[in-house]
């Protein structure tokens, strides 16, 4: 093995020896070193014993030499500042207040306005969903598109306290016809112990016909405006690229549900030497949910749930403050977007535990026979009682009942937990989170982080 390849430094992280951390050789891709790091078992462990520093391997992946003549405008760490450590924690860009924000939106190109896109008809409804139904997030190879359903969006996109004129639209002047979209909710957000009003900016798309004319700038920066009008100054938000800077990388790990179906449309490979079979059989789930007083959530839950959440997401470096208006709006069933289950103790009738999943299918691309793929993706849980696995089993066990094909989750919080055991696989799907205008000072790892993006 050569000193400073990705096979020595992952041979090093994943070994127990105790060994200091090579330095990259060169200057990797991010995926290539993410994903790296993200499967060697003892990353946390050498963390802690100061062994390895992810930042620096961050850093070294990072396309240092890529030119981003937007993002380096914008109050947003740069690449060459990851690492440094040298300027305190908080905001990048000098404070200003409402009064200086400008009043007109940004400038078009010539035949395009501005609308705002309300949620709340059925007509403007239907247009937002076929343009992401058509023009949103594809993975890699465009097998796959996300299709998220219009009651997703509704949920989604009207928070409690959420602003009408964070959902932005551009159209076409002379036909009306709706060709990007950008939204923001409000959101409380905790960095390590500060509390700060942010949006959560989602839902960026551009008719594929309209893309590389510079027009994402344009709406990020109508969207930036519309949030200093509420006195908001910061943002939080994700992306399967990279961008000036991410704050962390996480990974996404799938446990199939419909082997079969997955194998069809090329979602999943049937393993090496394994049988069509052999794999139905290896992914078999149990009929029934394990663990006693599991139950659906209902509205009389809320003020438990919202207790133990709050307190749950404590332990994490970033983590949104809910109220019980949030939990109520976030966790409260709803059929095909969000499925919520508590644990109610047999004897005490107190809840103890909590787990939940929403529902967002992808569109199979060139694909006749099937068309939808169901998933579902893990969101908030909290468990004071029963074993995180085995709450997130009897999550894999209803999702199977109710014909998911695939259950998907992300590598933060503590999910990293029960990856191995309850046989999720390791996706070739990144994705970066990113602050607007913060800085931390330390580097973060996906288990430092207690917030899901939709
Ligand atoms: C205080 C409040 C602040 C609020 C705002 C906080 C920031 C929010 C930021 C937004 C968070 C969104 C979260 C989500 O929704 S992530 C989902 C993004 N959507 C998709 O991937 C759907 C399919 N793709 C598209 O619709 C288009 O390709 C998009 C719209 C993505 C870009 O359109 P297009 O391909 O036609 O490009 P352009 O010529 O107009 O513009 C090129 C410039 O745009 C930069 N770019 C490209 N993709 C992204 C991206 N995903 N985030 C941020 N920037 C992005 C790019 O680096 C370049 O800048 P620079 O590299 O030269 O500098």
């Amino acid at each position: 093995m050569m000193p400073g390849s990705l096979e020595s430094i992952q041979y090093l992280v994943s070994s127990k020896e105790p060994c200091g951390i090579e330095t990259p050789s060169k200057d990797y891709s991010s995926t290539e070193v993410s994903s790296v790091v993200a499967t060697c078992e003892n990353v946390e462990h050498y963390k802690q014993m100061g062994r390895i520093d992810p930042s620096q391997l961050l850093h070294r992946m990072l396309p240092l030499d890529k030119k981003h003549s937007f993002w380096e405008t914008q109050p947003v760490e740069q690449y060459h500042d990851r690492g440094k450590n040298t300027e305190d924690e908080g905001p990048i860009a000098p404070l200003r207040s409402v009064a200086e924000v400008r009043t007109n939106p940004y400038k078009l190109p010539k035949h395009y306005e501005w609308c705002i896109c309300d949620l709340n008809c059925t007509h403007t409804m239907n247009e937002i969903f076929n343009l992401l139904s058509n023009h949103y997030v594809e993975d890699f190879e465009s097998m796959f598109r996300y299709n998220y359903s219009k009651d997703f969006l509704q949920w989604a996109l009207r928070p409690p306290g959420y602003f009408p004129s964070w959902h932005i639209g551009v159209r076409v002047e002379a036909t009306k016809r709706l060709v990007a979209f950008i939204t923001g909710i409000p959101v409380n957000m905790r960095l390590h112990s500060m509390c700060m009003p942010m949006a959560e900016v989602n839902f960026l798309c551009i008719h594929k016909k309209l893309r590389s004319k510079r027009l994402a700038p344009l709406l990020i920066k109508e969207l930036t405006r519309r949030v200093h009008l509420e006195n908001i100054w910061q943002a939080i938000y994700t992306a399967g690229i990279v961008l000036p800077t991410p704050l962390v990388t996480c990974q996404y790990w799938h446990r199939p549900l419909n082997s079969k179906k997955l194998i069809k449309v090329g979602f999943s490979q049937l393993g090496l030497g394994m049988t069509m079979g052999r794999t139905i059989k290896h992914y078999r789930l149990p009929q029934k949910t394990f663990t006693p007083g599991f139950r659906a959530m209902e509205r009389r839950d809320i003020s438990a749930v919202a207790r133990l959440l709050q307190q749950y997401l404590q332990q994490f470096v970033v983590a949104p403050e809910l109220s019980e208006a949030d939990v109520e709006h976030w966790l409260v069933p709803l059929n095909n977007v969000v499925n919520t289950y508590v644990i109610e103790d047999v004897e005490s009738h107190n809840i103890t535990d909590v787990c939940s999943f929403y529902t967002l299918p992808s569109t199979v691309l060139g694909d006749q026979r099937h068309t939808a793929l169901k998933a579902a993706y893990l969101f908030y849980n909290v468990t004071t009682k029963t074993p995180l696995s085995q709450l997130v089993n009897d999550l894999l066990i209803v999702a199977k009942q109710s014909e998911y094909d695939v259950f998907n989750v992300l590598d933060i919080m503590q999910n990293q937990s029960f990856l191995q055991e309850l046989k999720f696989k390791l996706g070739d799907g990144h994705l970066q989170y990113y602050l607007y205008n913060y800085r931390l000072k330390e580097p973060l790892s996906p288990g430092d982080l207690g917030v899901i993006l939709l």
